[in-house]
């Protein structure tokens, strides 16, 4: 883990059997996953939830959303490849899955790159009880306010620290921030959560944050509390990039080991492999 992370720190490992236990339940429970999402990721956004344990569905039709997210266990609203029409729909399943008490994930894909954007994620923050913000550390710079720098959908890294970056945007927002990047950030403000599995290889693959938030979705679905979810599927998911990138040729070898390490990926496995550090 990169100094900056451990600076001062009295971390501990969280003990493995919390990330293998959610697993385990959603394998067992199987939530729906209502995804309202970019054209660019939709089909690896699904087939991931799929190898999660959950089942995912993707509706964005106004006149159907509210219906769908009823049936859900999360919402993920991904900004990527943004309408109006989107938005409209946003905000309808997202007040609709509030009333229900189902978890929101946002994933702010690339704001701080458009107005439009900026506006949109701003909007869905205000009017939303959102659970999880999901981004990488551009995004949550922008969104702290505090300094973030975004080029397309592309983090340019964040001003100041990455922690305290987090931390600001969780508590100025009042969600649980989930900052990914070679070392993951989690924190509801007070507690952070260091992610240290992952691979290099995930990051030259477009759509492995898309579906970090679904994965997300599946974990929060089933969870009480959000950061800890938030981190054990963080923990799956980049163990399976660690193992699906010891055989791969080259990127797209990899997307299919991908998804494969995490469809077989036991709660044991991950028992015994989740490196989880909270400070
Ligand atoms: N250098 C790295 N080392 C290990 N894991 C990484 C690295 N970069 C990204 N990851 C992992 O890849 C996933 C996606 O994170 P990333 O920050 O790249 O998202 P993103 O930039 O929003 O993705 P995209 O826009 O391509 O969908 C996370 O699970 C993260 O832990
Ligand atoms: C490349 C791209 N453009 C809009 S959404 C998306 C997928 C990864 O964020
Ligand atoms: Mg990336």
């Amino acid at each position: 883990m990169p100094d900056n992370t451990r600076e001062g720190s009295s971390a501990r490992f969280v003990d493995g059997a919390i990330p293998a236990g959610l697993l385990a339940a959603v394998r067992s429970q199987r939530p729906l996953v209502h995804h309202i999402t970019n054209g660019v990721t939709i089909n690896d956004c699904a087939n991931i939830t799929i190898c999660a344990g959950a089942a995912p569905v993707m509706a964005e039709a106004p006149e159907e959303v509210a219906g769908m997210v009823a049936a859900a266990g999360a919402l993920v609203l991904n900004i990527g490849t943004l309408s109006a029409a989107q938005v409209e729909a946003m905000l309808i399943a997202g007040r609709r899955a509030n009333e229900l008490g189902i978890p929101v994930v946002l994933d702010p894909v690339g704001v701080g790159a458009t107005e439009f954007r900026t506006a949109t994620a701003r909007k869905l923050l205000d009017t939303l009880d959102i659970a999880v913000l999901k981004g990488n550390a551009g995004e949550i710079g922008v969104l702290a306010g505090t300094g973030g720098s975004v080029r397309g959908v592309d983090s340019g890294g964040v001003a100041g620290d990455p922690v305290e970056t987090a931390r600001e945007c969780a508590r100025s927002t009042g969600t649980v921030v989930s900052m990914t990047g070679a070392v993951d950030v989690v924190t509801d403000g007070s507690r952070v959560f260091l992610v240290g599995n992952g691979n290099p290889a995930m990051d030259r693959l477009s759509g492995t944050g898309c579906m970090a938030s679904s994965v997300t979705a599946a974990f929060v679905a089933v969870a009480e509390d959000y950061a800890v979810a938030s981190a054990a599927a963080l923990a799956a998911f980049g163990l399976a990039g660690e193992w699906g990138a010891a055989g791969a040729r080259g990127p797209y070898t990899f997307r299919t080991a991908l998804f494969d390490e995490l469809a077989g990926l036991s709660p044991d496995d991950l028992a015994g492999h989740a490196r989880i550090e909270e400070r």
